[in-house]
């Protein structure tokens, strides 16, 4: 079953990610324009053109995710134009030899916005890169001469930076991802039966809602089967509760051997189950409570080497003789108290195979 509450948090999760980088990108137009002023009175002015034309990718690629909102787009061209920017900044030195301080705004952003592998393969690329126009201040490109000592202490200190931020990231993701499990495993437990196993009543009236309005607005039929153990009562009586436990579950299992995945099972109440049967007209789903019925009374129930009789009733009713959900399941109970009164171990609607072993004949 998809888990609708990650799907949820992990959309969330993006559309704030997607949010902080339109703010990061408007920060650095802003920095990107003031800096380029401040290099222009310096009479630096090819160094002031370069800041300059960085600010149109950058308002693009706001554009472009505001026009198609394609977050991957969106990361990976930031990714791209920040890289370049800060080569440019290395080779170039910058002002007064400042650009390289820029690249500590690397790695954090690089974790955040990628994964740890993905991030610390850039970053080792990103390093070459730096070594490259550190050693051979002579390529193509590079402008910018710096002291061994600065060179030095630019990567212990961008060293020690990285790392932290990979343990601080991997923290984060190690957290958010219990945060998930957890999450996971309480909307699990809030949505089934702990006996079971199947789905619980909450559940199911969610889902039967779900299907009414898919009926409401395309006409997909569906019908329930209100299932009742028979005399279970006296099955807790004769061999004990946890004989009467053991029956539920293993009758779980058999409904969920002889059910479509998409068919929905719960439990509705103590020994009362309810199955919805999705595009499933009346006689459809009177010919599966019949096989199910069956099945059951075939099967041998059993607790510690104790063979326990166990057999079923229950009532089958199409959200097409019915105008709401409540009408649907009040008349699959009517259905049931038929069942019951007309001897138990059967299906109401009648059906011929009860009678003769045979195929269900359309209900009256
Ligand atoms: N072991 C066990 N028994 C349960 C559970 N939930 C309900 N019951 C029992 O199910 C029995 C239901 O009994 P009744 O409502 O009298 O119905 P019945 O004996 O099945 O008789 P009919 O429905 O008329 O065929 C009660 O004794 C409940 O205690 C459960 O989780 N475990």
């Amino acid at each position: 079953m998809t888990n609708t509450s990650q799907i949820q948090s992990s959309e969330h999760e993006e559309l704030q990610i997607s949010r902080l980088l339109n703010g990061l990108s408007a920060m650095a137009v802003l920095f990107l324009a003031g800096i380029g002023a401040k290099a222009w009175y310096a009479e630096h002015h090819l160094h002031a053109w370069v800041l300059w034309a960085f600010v149109v990718p950058i308002v693009a690629n706001i554009g472009w995710y505001a026009w198609r909102r394609d977050r991957t787009v969106q990361k990976r061209g930031l990714l791209v134009i920040v890289g370049l920017l800060f080569t440019y900044l290395i080779a170039s030195g910058g002002e007064g030899n400042t650009g390289p301080l820029w690249f500590y705004v690397f790695p954090p952003l690089l974790f955040y916005l990628t994964s740890l592998k993905g991030g610390t393969a850039i970053l080792l690329f990103c390093y070459l890169l730096a070594v490259l126009v550190f050693q051979f201040p002579d390529m193509p490109g590079v402008s910018a001469e710096y002291s061994t000592d600065f060179k030095i202490r630019f990567f212990a200190t961008l060293t020690f930076e990285s790392i932290f931020c990979f343990v601080l990231e991997a923290g984060r993701l190690r957290a958010r991802n219990k945060l998930v499990a957890l999450a996971q495993a309480h909307e699990h437990a809030a949505r089934t039966d702990e006996l079971t196993g199947l789905a619980n009543r909450r559940d199911m009236q969610g889902r039967l809602n779900t299907e009414f309005s898919r009926f409401e607005r395309s006409g997909h039929h569906f019908s329930v089967v209100l299932i009742d153990l028979d005399l279970f009562k006296r099955i807790n009586d004769d061999f004990g509760h946890d004989a009467g436990d053991e029956v539920l579950r293993q009758f779980a299992d058999l409904v969920r051997q002889m059910v479509r995945q998409s068919d929905v099972a719960a439990r509705w109440g103590g020994e009362e189950f309810l199955l919805l049967l999705p595009d499933t007209t009346l006689l459809q789903a009177l010919t599966l409570a019949e096989r199910l019925r069956a099945e059951v009374a075939a099967t041998r129930f059993h607790h510690r080497e104790q063979t326990l009789p166990v057999t079923i009733s229950a009532g089958v009713c199409s959200i097409s003789k019915s105008g709401s959900i409540n009408e649907l399941l009040k008349q699959a109970d009517v259905q049931l108290y038929n069942a019951k009164e007309s001897g138990r171990n059967r299906i109401s609607p009648r059906v011929r195979s009860q009678d003769t072993g045979s195929s269900p004949q359309t209900p009256a």
